[in-house]
């Protein structure tokens, strides 16, 4: 079979790819082996966002006088999550792409050679497809499994056994101190897991500014959550297969959990995806350059987890649609280098959310990142709590907000905002990041009263405007 452009995998970023692509008026296959939708809409944001909205209403509730909340009916948590991933069944996310339109093709993609793909169904019928212009690298990424002796053989949980769990357990061990330990702690802490313990390396959220894990940790910490910084795993066993799992940790103690939940980042996932056939190295990530494509070639793209940028979807997306406009300016012999046709979004850091209690949301560098890239940083620090808006969301509400500055240009580079419901305050901070707005524009972006958002005014007060 012969189309213009061949996506392998359908997850965010693969489906906003072909999406664009043929808005630009090409052709599209796009290739999936599990579910079109791709992690995100199955096992990871969706469903774990699903689970933690219960936690963070119940902790907002209990903030307002006169106002109580119940306790949490797990069955019906459990069932609405089953709804969002609409249990686990395709259909929608299939219709989308017919509707594109672009062919959907099912089974298992891996190149051959220049412009081939191989798609191998489960049945063992195997595809063979020819893109005339480009093929599209959209895998997505896969846990790292750290090499702890006996943690393999035990069974543990990775996180889609956690965002699609049936059954909370009771005894809950987590190992890392990432976004997917964060929130999956807190999420099944809430939804009856009694006795979570946190085994954290180093701090909690170790890519942000210090305090929000710090403030994670404290609220985790007041909740009952047992978090433990500074933890080493020596060793896992689960004697029996119906029974516990044990954690031998460094400092010689024991620890026993019902499930051990091992969130210890991920990697591109290029398994057996004939990376050779295109000269490249079989590990990934699959490096690209601004227009998404693989140096060295003229028809090999990547976009979303597998390149490596930033493992988020929002970015993946943001990729495939610089990347599906490229492969079409490129295919009708049009300029290919428009402001809209290059990457300049991964290289400032991300926007991201924590959905933690309280939230994360932070965009661009964190102070220590900024000075590191030789930036004369100014960071200005506000007690998010002394705003009125902030107060009147609730009784006893605490954050943090950071904004760093770099001097030379009078611009913010980064800005990180700890606090409950701060997740909309985020999309200011990524536009003033990255349209680069003056501080002195800045100071004429009046925030509405009484709402968080004030804390812009009183960071800018802070800095001396
Ligand atoms: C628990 C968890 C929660 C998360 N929460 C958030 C969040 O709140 N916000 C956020 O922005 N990000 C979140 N993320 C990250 C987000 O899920 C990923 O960044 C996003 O899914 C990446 O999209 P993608 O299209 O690159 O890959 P994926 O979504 O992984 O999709 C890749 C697709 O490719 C298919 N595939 C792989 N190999 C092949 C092959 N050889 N042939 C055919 N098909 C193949 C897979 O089956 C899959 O469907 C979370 C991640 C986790 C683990
Ligand atoms: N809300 C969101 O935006 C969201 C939610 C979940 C996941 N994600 C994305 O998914 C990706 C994966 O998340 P994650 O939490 O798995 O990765 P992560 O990179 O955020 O965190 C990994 C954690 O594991 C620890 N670790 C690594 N190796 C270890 C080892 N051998 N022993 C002990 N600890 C070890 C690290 O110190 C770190 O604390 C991230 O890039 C994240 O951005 C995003």
């Amino acid at each position: 079979m012969d189309v213009d452009v061949v996506v392998i995998g359908a997850g965010p970023a693969g489906e906003n790819a072909a999406g664009r692509a043929v808005r630009g008026g090409l052709t599209a296959a796009v290739v999936e082996e599990h579910l079109a939708g791709g992690e995100c809409s199955y096992y990871a944001c969706i469903p774990s966002k699903a689970l933690l909205r219960p936690m963070e209403l119940r902790a907002e509730v209990s903030r307002v006088p006169g106002l109580s909340a119940g306790p949490i009916d797990v069955e019906k948590v459990l069932a609405r999550r089953d709804e969002a991933i609409s249990g686990l069944d395709d259909s929608g996310q299939a219709e989308w792409v017919g509707k594109l339109p672009a062919a959907l093709l099912r089974g298992r993609g891996r190149l051959t050679g220049p412009r081939e793909v191989e798609v191998r169904a489960a049945d063992g019928t195997v595809t063979r497809l020819r893109a005339r212009h480009a093929v599209v690298l959209a895998t997505g990424s896969v846990p790292i499994v750290p090499e702890i002796p006996g943690l393999a053989g035990a069974r543990p949980w990775f996180s889609r056994d956690a965002t699609t769990v049936k059954e909370v357990p009771r005894r809950l061990a987590v190992l890392g101190g990432g976004v997917v330990a964060c929130e999956m702690a807190q999420a099944l802490h809430a939804l009856g897991a009694e006795e979570t313990t946190l085994l954290v390396r180093g701090g909690l959220l170790g890519k942000m500014e210090p305090f929000a894990g710090e403030s994670v940790a404290a609220s985790m910490r007041e909740s009952g959550i047992d978090v433990r910084t500074g933890a080493a795993v020596a060793r896992v066993e689960r004697a029996a297969a119906d029974g516990p799992v044990t954690v031998h940790l460094g400092d010689g103690s024991v620890l026993e959990a019902d499930e051990l939940l091992v969130a210890t980042g991920r990697r591109a996932a290029v398994r057996d995806l004939g990376l050779e056939s295109a000269g490249l190295s079989a590990d990934g990530p699959v490096e690209v350059d601004d227009s998404m494509r693989v140096p060295g070639t003229d028809w090999l793209y990547a976009v979303g987890d597998v390149n490596g940028r930033n493992l988020l979807t929002h970015m993946g997306k943001y990729q495939a649609r610089v990347c599906g406009d490229v492969i079409a300016a490129r295919a009708a012999g049009r300029p290919d280098d428009g402001p809209s046709l290059r990457d300049g979004a991964d290289g400032r850091g991300a926007p991201q959310v924590v959905f933690t209690d309280p939230q994360v949301a932070a965009v661009g560098l964190t102070a220590e990142q900024a000075r590191g890239k030789g930036l004369d940083v100014r960071v200005v620090d506000y007690d998010l709590g002394a705003v009125s808006g902030a107060y009147l969301l609730g009784d006893g509400y605490t954050g943090r907000a950071r904004a760093v500055v770099d001097e030379a240009h009078k611009v913010l580079v980064g800005v990180t905002f700890a606090g409950p419901a701060v997740a909309e305050l985020l999309h200011a901070a990524t536009i003033a990041v990255t349209a680069e707005v003056p501080l002195d524009t800045l100071w004429h972006a009046v925030p509405a009263f009484p709402t968080v958002s004030e804390v812009w005014l009183r960071l800018l007060e802070e800095y001396g405007l």
